[in-house]
Parts: C-alpha cells; sequence; structure tokens
C-alpha cells in the first residue's frame, strides 16, 4: 500500500476525476436520449418532406441537388449522433471504475514528469487541456506493461520516446471508492494479479486490460506481422491476449478498420458465447465469431451431409476396435498434410489437360445436354484459358442453350395439361398481369395512332388485344419458366460439373490390387492418385500413404452415401474451387485463429486463399493438440512458418500459466514431456486429489460426495469431464442415479457457456475453465492409450483452483509415472503403486 499523504491525494483526484464524469454524463445524457428514435423519426420526415419538381430540366437538376444536400446533412447528423452514443456509453464504463493505473514519466529533455492515469478509455477534461484517463492501448500506456520504474521508452508513430519512469501505480477503484492503491516496481505488480486470479470462474471470459503481462503485451501490439504465431501454455492467456489484441487494433486503425473486418474463427459455438463479451466490455464491437465447420456448412451443406469435427472426434476415441480404424487415422493425416495439397493442385491440372467429369441435363425424364456434350463444348474452349475460365464459359453456354430450350418447351403437351389443372391464383396472376399489359398496350396504341395522325399516313390496323391468347402464353411462359427454375440456378452453381465424382476419382485405388466394383472413371487419365506418374515434378514421388486402398474405399463409400468425412471438406472446397474458381474475401483484414493446433496445414492454406488481403493472428498450444490432424504451430518445420514467409512471420511463445494453481500445473507438467518448462503463477492451493473406486456403484457415489464437497466450499463453475459425448451421458446418468441434483449437460450443440456443475466432454471444455474439475474416470479402461495423454492433459488443465481424478478401476497407465509428491491419494490408491 502507499502512504497515508499519497493516499488522501489519491481519494482526492479520483473524487474529482468522478465529478467530471458525472457532469460530462449529465451534459450528453440529453443528446444521446431517444437518439435512434430522434434518427428514424429524421428519416421519415426526410421522405415526407421531399419534393421533386419536374416542371424543366433546371427544376429536375435543383431538386435531385437539394436531395442530395440534404441526404448528406442527415448522415453527418447520424454519424455525429452515433460518435455521442458510443460517448455516453463509454463514459458509463469509465464511471463504474475510471482508472486502474498511473505511471509518472518524464520524457528526456523536458523538466517534469507527466502523470498518466490509465483507464479503459481516454477521458480529457471540460476545456479539453488536459488528459485525466489515458486509454490503455495509447502509445504512451504502453509503458505501464513494458516497464518497471527506470529508464523507460515507448514507440510512436513519429519515432520512439525515451525518458524516466518515476512512479508505477496500480488502483483497485468500484465507482468514485479507492478499494487500494500499490506502487510497483514489478513490470506488473504480482499483488494486483494475485487478486485478479484467485476469483472464481465465470461463463464469461473476463478482460485483463489491468493486467496485460509484458510479453502479453507484445502480442497485443505487434503491429508488423503479416502472420503472428503464439504457442503458448495452458492458461498462459492466449485467447485473452488475443482478444485485447482485436481491442487493440481496432483502435489503432479506427480511421480505417471495422469490427466486421476481423474475423475469429472458434473451436465451437459454446466457446464463442462465453468470449463474445470481452470486446463490448472494452467499449468496442464484436468483430465477426464462427467455427470452421459453420463454414464448411454453409458452402457444402446443400450438397453432403458434413461430418464435424466432434463426429470425427469421437470415431478416433470410440473406433479403435473397428475394421478400418488405421486406414481413416492414416486418411485424417494425409488428408491434413501439404502433400496432399501439392498432389490435390498437380491431379487438377491434369484435369486441365484431360478434362472435367459432368453431370447429364436433364428435364422431365428427358435429357437436354448430356455430359458429353459439355465435354466437347468444354474441350472446344481455348486450352490456354486457365480451367476455371473455361468453367464460366460453359456455364455460359448452358445458359443460352436452356434459354433456348426453355423457349421450345413452351409448346410441349405438358405443358398444356398444367395449364388446364393451374391453380385458380394463377390465373388471377395472369389476369392482374395481363391488365397492366394492356394498359401499356392501350397507351401505346394511342401513342402510335397520334404519331400517325401527325404524320398524315395511315396505319395498318394492329388489332384488338386478344386476351384469351395472350393469357395462354403467359400461362405458359410461367409454368415452363418455374419449371426450368431449378435447373437454370444449379448451373450457376455449377452443378453440371461432377465434382463428387471428380474427388472421388483422385481416390482410386491401385486397379492391380484395389477394391472390387470400384467405379470405373470415365475419364482419360490421370485422373487418380494410383494413375499419376511417380516421376512428376510435382507429383507423388513418395509412396502411397498407409492403409492407401482401405482409405480410397473409405472414401468413395461416404461420398456414395452424399456424405462427407470431415477432414475430406477442406480438401474438396480447395479442389472446387481450383476448377469452378475461387471464392474469396477481400473485405477481411484480420483473422485470429483459436485453438490453432486443431486446424491441418491444409486448412491454413484454404484461410491464407479465402481471405487474401487478411493478416493472420493463430494462437494454440501442440500440448492440447487432441486432433488427428493437428498442426505444430512454432517447431521449425511448421507450415505456418512458410505461409506467409519467414520475413513477415512472427512466432511468440508464453510459458506461464495464469489459470491453475501451482499444484495443478505440476500435476498437469508432469503428464506431458512438451509441457514440463511451463511456469505457474506463484498462487497456490491443494494438491490434486485421486479417488479410485472398486465397483460402479461406488465410484458414481464418490464422484457424487465430491461434487457435494465443492459445492459446498462455494464453487461455482464445476466440470465433470468425460472422455467422450455417450460417457458424459452417461455419467449424467449415473450421477442423478447417485442424487446428484442440478447438472447439466453439454453437447456440441450448447448454445451458452454457463455457470454450474457442467458434463461434458474433454474436447468441448477447450478454451474454457472451471473453478474445479472432476475427472468423471481416468482409468485404464478409459485412457489406456499413449495417444489419449494430452487429452488427459487438456482436461487437467481447464481446473483454476481444484482438480479430483477419479477413476471406477484400475489407474489409466498415463499417471503411472507422476511422481507421488504431486498429488494426494484417498485410501492409499496410489498409481504409482502399479508402476
Ligand atoms: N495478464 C493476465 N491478467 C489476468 N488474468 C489473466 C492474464 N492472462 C491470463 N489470465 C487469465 O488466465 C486464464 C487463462 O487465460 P486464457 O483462457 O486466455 O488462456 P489460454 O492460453 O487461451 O488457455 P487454453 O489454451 O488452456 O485455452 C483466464 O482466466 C484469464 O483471465
Amino acid at each position: 500500500m502507499i502512504g497515508r499523504e499519497d493516499l488522501e491525494k489519491e481519494r482526492q483526484r479520483l473524487t474529482d476525476v468522478a465529478r467530471q464524469l458525472e457532469e460530462a454524463l449529465e451534459k450528453l445524457a440529453p443528446q444521446v436520449d431517444g437518439l435512434q428514435e430522434q434518427a428514424a423519426d429524421m428519416r421519415r420526415r426526410f421522405w415526407e418532406e421531399v419534393s421533386v419538381s419536374t416542371g424543366t430540366n433546371e427544376d429536375f437538376e435543383e431538386s435531385v441537388y437539394s436531395i442530395e444536400q440534404q441526404e448528406a446533412l442527415l448522415s453527418e447528423r447520424e454519424r455525429s449522433h452515433r460518435q455521442k452514443a458510443v460517448q455516453y456509453r463509454k463514459l458509463g464504463r469509465l464511471r463504474e471504475s475510471p482508472y486502474f493505473g498511473r505511471i509518472d514519466f518524464r520524457e528526456d529533455g523536458t523538466g517534469f514528469a507527466e502523470q498518466v492515469y490509465i483507464g479503459v478509455s481516454s477521458f480529457v477534461d471540460a476545456e479539453g487541456l488536459e488528459f485525466l484517463i489515458y486509454d490503455w492501448r495509447t502509445p504512451i500506456a504502453s509503458l505501464y506493461y513494458d516497464h518497471s520504474p527506470g529508464r523507460a521508452g515507448y514507440e510512436t508513430p513519429g519515432g520512439p520516446i525515451s525518458g524516466r519512469m518515476e512512479l508505477k501505480r496500480q488502483y483497485r477503484i468500484r465507482g468514485d471508492e479507492l478499494l487500494g492503491a500499490f506502487d510497483t516496481n514489478e513490470t506488473i505488480g504480482d499483488e494486483l494479479l494475485r487478486q485478479v486470479l484467485t476469483g472464481e470462474a465465470d461463463h464469461r471470459m473476463k478482460t485483463i486490460v489491468s493486467t496485460i503481462q509484458k510479453e502479453q503485451n507484445a502480442i497485443i501490439r505487434d503491429d508488423k506481422s503479416g502472420m503472428l504465431i503464439v504457442q503458448g501454455a495452458a492458461g498462459s492467456g492466449k485467447t485473452s491476449a488475443a482478444l485485447q489484441r482485436v481491442a487493440y487494433l481496432l483502435y489503432s486503425h479506427r480511421d480505417r478498420l471495422g469490427a466486421d473486418q476481423i474475423v475469429l474463427f472458434s473451436p465451437n459455438r459454446m466457446f464463442n458465447s462465453y468470449v463474445s463479451t470481452v470486446l463490448p466490455e472494452l467499449g468496442e464491437d464484436n468483430m465477426k465469431q464462427t467455427t470452421f465447420q459453420e463454414y464448411l456448412d454453409s458452402r457444402l451443406g446443400r450438397t453432403f451431409k458434413v461430418e464435424d469435427p466432434c463426429d470425427q472426434m469421437e470415431a478416433v476415441l470410440s473406433a479403435a476396435e473397428a475394421p478400418g480404424y488405421e486406414a481413416r487415422l492414416s486418411g485424417i493425416r494425409y488428408k491434413a498434410s501439404e502433400r496432399f495439397l501439392a498432389e490435390l493442385r498437380h491431379y487438377a491440372g491434369g484435369l486441365e489437360r484431360s478434362g472435367l467429369k459432368f453431370v447429364d441435363l436433364d428435364f422431365r425424364g428427358k435429357r437436354l445436354i448430356g455430359a458429353e456434350q459439355m465435354a466437347e463444348a468444354f474441350a472446344a474452349c481455348d486450352p490456354s484459358l486457365r480451367i476455371a475460365n473455361r468453367a464460366a464459359r460453359l456455364r455460359e453456354w448452358l445458359l443460352g442453350e436452356l434459354k433456348r430450350l426453355e423457349h421450345a418447351e413452351y409448346e410441349a403437351d405438358w405443358v398444356e395439361e398444367a395449364i388446364h389443372f393451374a391453380d385458380s391464383s394463377l390465373y388471377e396472376e395472369a389476369y392482374r398481369k395481363l391488365h397492366e399489359e394492356r394498359n401499356v398496350f392501350d397507351f401505346s396504341e394511342q401513342y402510335t395512332a397520334a404519331r400517325a395522325r401527325i404524320e398524315g399516313r395511315h396505319r395498318p390496323d394492329e388489332g384488338d388485344f386478344d386476351f384469351g391468347q395472350r393469357e395462354e402464353d403467359w400461362l405458359r411462359r410461367r409454368l415452363v419458366g418455374e419449371a426450368f427454375k431449378p435447373l437454370k440456378r444449379s448451373v450457376k452453381r455449377m452443378a453440371f460439373i461432377d465434382m463428387p465424382g471428380l474427388y472421388a476419382a483422385f481416390f482410386e485405388a491401385d486397379r492391380d490390387n484395389g477394391p472390387s466394383g470400384a467405379p470405373e472413371s470415365s475419364l482419360s487419365a490421370p485422373h487418380s492418385f494410383a494413375d499419376m506418374p511417380a516421376s512428376s515434378s510435382s507429383g507423388p514421388a513418395d509412396p502411397k500413404p498407409l492403409h492407401w486402398n482401405e482409405m480410397c474405399r473409405q472414401t468413395r463409400d461416404k461420398l456414395g452415401r452424399g456424405e462427407l468425412f470431415h477432414e475430406d471438406a477442406t480438401p474438396y472446397l480447395y479442389l472446387k474451387e481450383l476448377i469452378e474458381g475461387q471464392r474469396s474475401n477481400s473485405d477481411v483484414r484480420h483473422v485470429f485463429v483459436d485453438e490453432g493446433q486443431d486446424y491441418s496445414a491444409f486448412q491454413y492454406a484454404f484461410l491464407k486463399k479465402m481471405f487474401p488481403r487478411a493478416r493472420m493472428t493463430i494462437l494454440g498450444d501442440f500440448g492440447q493438440a487432441i486432433f488427428a490432424q493437428s498442426t505444430e504451430l512454432s517447431a521449425a518445420d511448421s507450415p505456418l512458418l512458410r505461409l506467409y514467409g519467414e520475413a513477415d512471420t512472427r512466432v511468440f511463445r508464453l510459458n506461464r500459466s495464469y489459470r491453475s494453481t501451482r499444484e495443478i500445473v505440476a500435476f498437469a507438467a508432469a503428464l506431458l514431456p512438451e509441457a514440463a518448462g511451463v511456469e505457474p503463477f506463484e498462487r497456490g492451493g491443494a494438491k490434486p486429489l485421486l479417488i479410485r473406486s472398486n465397483t460402479p456403484q461406488l465410484h458414481a457415489a464418490n464422484v457424487a460426495d465430491r461434487l457435494a464437497r465443492l459445492r459446498a466450499e462455494g464453487f461455482a463453475s464445476i466440470g465433470i469431464l468425460t472422455r467422450t459425448a455417450a460417457e458424459a451421458h452417461e455419467a449424467c446418468e449415473k450421477l442423478a442415479a447417485a442424487g446428484c441434483a442440478g447438472l447439466k449437460e453439454v453437447t456440441r450443440d450448447t448454445p451458452e457457456f454457463e455457470q454450474g456443475a457442467l458434463v461434458l466432454p474433454v474436447y468441448l471444455a477447450k478454451g474454457v475453465e472451471f473453478d474445479a474439475v472432476l475427472l468423471y474416470d481416468a482409468s485404464a479402461a478409459v485412457y489406456g492409450r499413449e495417444s489419449e495423454r494430452k487429452l488427459l492433459y487438456t482436461a487437467c488443465t481447464r481446473a483454476m483452483h481444484r482438480l479430483v481424478l477419479l477413476a471406477s478401476g484400475e489407474w489409466s497407465p498415463l499417471l503411472a509415472h507422476v511422481d507421488a509428491d504431486l498429488y494426494e491419494t484417498q485410501r492409499g490408491e496410489d498409481p504409482a503403486d502399479r508402476a
């Protein structure tokens, strides 16, 4: 704490700033009240009052000019209203807690030290002369995060500034009440951080602006790199840093970057809700949040049922005994790789020469345009054009042909019949339309007659408006037009290209020993991986992937059922875009990928193509790489380093874990060699507790008992973590039978992360945290395989204050080598005893 005199001064200043904030709010309130209605009202009145004079050309021009002027005025007023509303919200937030830090900085060459108070946004006194509070994102505020008292400096757009920091102080403030103030020599004093970290888990992520650590600040403020990679231990603040980084970018590029130009890819919907309040809390609009699966569904959902990553995960975890399991795993790895990317590109290059596969265009059981005809038209296209341009030309040709065929169809028998059976509403519509047409017709009749009279010559009589004939024509046009619509739409979508067939053709097993009955490709070659010459420069020089034939069979079977494995979805889209043309989004300037280790090299290449003008920030932890398609983010040979080129790529490492107590971090680190270097933030707690039961009944009773104790201790957020979704469901039932009330089962469709006791599979708990974690069953029967080590590690690292592992039988062999000093047991059930 600081001295009494200083404390008094700080209190006075706080009272003064709080008063000025109050005055500013009072002044702004009447201007902001009912802003929305005012704006809507102005718009309404604008259009009511507008009158256009068309007497002469000059009058007309004058009217247009005046409307344009009024419109500009209105837009300007709306903009200033919006700004006032934003300002009002910011002041409101400052009133809740005006500032959290202060530095006194004497710039070299000046004779005084400026007092810089730092808060979530800036606040200037009524005269506009003095900064009472500096936004935490201003250049000078970076001193607070990066330096201790002593020599210090910071970067500004005009160059570096150096000087001496004479004081660094932190505050805990609520409203106009000063709860605490500490002077510190640390970069960010441990005391404040400790107080923050001993708090409870929340169902919403919190902002960390008052305690951002130096290494996190570097990530937040990096403004140069095209690709920024953060490899950080569990709980090291990757997600937190990412969100404050978004806020920083929005602030420092506010004149040219909007929240809708930033996209965050989250691991699941629940995580989206978990992080969605951080930016609004900082006074910024949320960026676009989505999951990769949502994107895949939006692009492919019409054609396929696309497996989601949870299903893929469940298959990997649960189907180890199923036939073809190894081939599936091999497929997931191969289809995630850069090698596959290169081979698919090579394959598309081959198609450029050999031609594509097409789907016949049929209408009412009749062939309109056959696949062969399309192949001929495609072959006739200028071969120097890129394949996507040739496909686009073919589409135009097909649309032209369809128009012609549609006209020819007017006289078909089925149309005659359809007219008879047409709904009365169709006749009514025809009647209405024809009357409109008749008005135009009558008018043109009169006009033509008048002209003929003026010119003194006669016009042959064009006859009456033949209503009956016109009605029939209209109905024919309408009925055939409606019937042709789906065809035209599918041609516009390029569905005439047999994309599933082309993708499947890549996976044609070696014909010598391939699966029997695999459909023969109708193409001349090279159309499958098996057919590609091994000597080709960009082709597959390596031996085929493991279990190639079975992998091919699985892929084709799945496609044949109108489904796509998760690992096929991105490659399929990639090939589709190579052939049909790229769909990219140039508006997006920053892409953030959280849990980045779970994306494949292939997916990263795809993201880069999809957002050609965006920079990327990827955050992840290879220690938590629980999906079979994972990418190591920062290894020397990581494909991510190549994506933007090494010169434009920066890698940051975060090794300090802020989430869990020292004891939990030490226990989790003992499970995973890669986590050995993780440093806990110095915050102590109980050692993890291990409890084994001999019968299933006792096991459920033990879990229920522990849950009750944790609840009694006051922990509001408790995660009961299982390996799979089926196990979560079963756990819920068993615990309910054992008397546990108020459990909430979380599934992949759960939209919101809630407080309370949640039961969920580990992979859905990625990125979130709980006061206490109960690992439902850490027995050998559940975590028996080496490949499940990271899953176990991820589960343990979700806990902030307490970790309890329970087992319904023998302990998992993954626990065998954990030092017995790192945990406590109940009734001497020690996994190390068996080691
Ligand atoms: N500088 C900080 N000040 C206060 N709290 C922090 C800080 N950095 C991280 N934390 C807290 O630590 C916890 C973990 O942070 P976060 O979820 O961002 O970590 P992560 O690296 O994304 O974790 P994981 O990889 O396990 O999902 C959160 O409760 C967060 O508020």
